[in-house]
Formats: C-alpha cells, structure tokens, sequence
C-alpha cells in the first residue's frame, strides 16, 4: 500500500512543481534572500524537503501532503507583502493546489 501512495504523492509532487515555474518553492529559503525570514517563519516547508519525506516514506496519507503544500503556500503570504511577486505566485500555487487536492477528490480516492 505505501508503494501506491508513495506513487500518487511523487505524481502529485510532479504536477505541483510544475506550476512553480520561477521555483519560488523549490527549495528552502533562506535569510540571505529573505531578510529575518526564520525569524518570522517558524515552520519553513519547501517541495525539495517534501519529496525528502516522500521518499522517506513519512506522509501517511495525501491529506497530510497536503498540509505541508498549504503550510508552504501560508509561510509565503505570510513573509512576502501582497504586491510581491512571490506572494503573487503563493496565491495561484495554493488555487491550483486545492483544486488538485479537493477534499471531495480525496475522499473519493479513500472511497
Ligand atoms: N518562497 C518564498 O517565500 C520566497 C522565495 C524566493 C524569494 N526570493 C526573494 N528575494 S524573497 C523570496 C521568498
């Protein structure tokens, strides 16, 4: 069963990254580009930490994948004031992704 979901989330993962086409959420960021960034950040979450746990088999579940994408969408609105382009892009990311990632679509899946 793991194999499976490991499957599903890597495919997931595959289309997600996709969208993030600047690679904005690529990988972890750091103070050096974003001044007091792990001041104002507690939980930093990137694609490249999340396909880590993928491969670590440490998601339970798509639900719980899903968390970490809505905490890296959250921790860019967050940091990046509204008229910037990366708070621009945290938003559409998270559309796409909660398409994606409907609950109804993965209630059915569990289904
Ligand atoms: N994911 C982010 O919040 C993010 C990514 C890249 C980036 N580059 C900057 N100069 S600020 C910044 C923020």
């Amino acid at each position: 069963e793991r194999g499976v979901l490991k499957i599903c989330l890597k495919y997931i993962q595959n289309k997600m990254q996709a969208k993030d086409v600047n690679g904005f959420f690529a990988y972890p960021v750091n103070d050096m580009i974003a001044p007091g960034y792990s001041m104002i950040i507690a939980h930093p979450m990137d694609f490249s930490t999340m396909m880590v746990k993928i491969d670590n088999n440490e998601y339970e579940s798509v639900l719980e994948y899903r968390k970490d994408f809505v905490l890296m969408c959250n921790n860019a609105m967050t940091y990046n004031r509204p008229e910037t382009i990366y708070n621009k892009e945290a938003k559409r990311l998270f559309q796409i992704g909660m398409k994606t990632l409907s609950k109804e679509k993965l209630l059915v899946m569990k289904r």
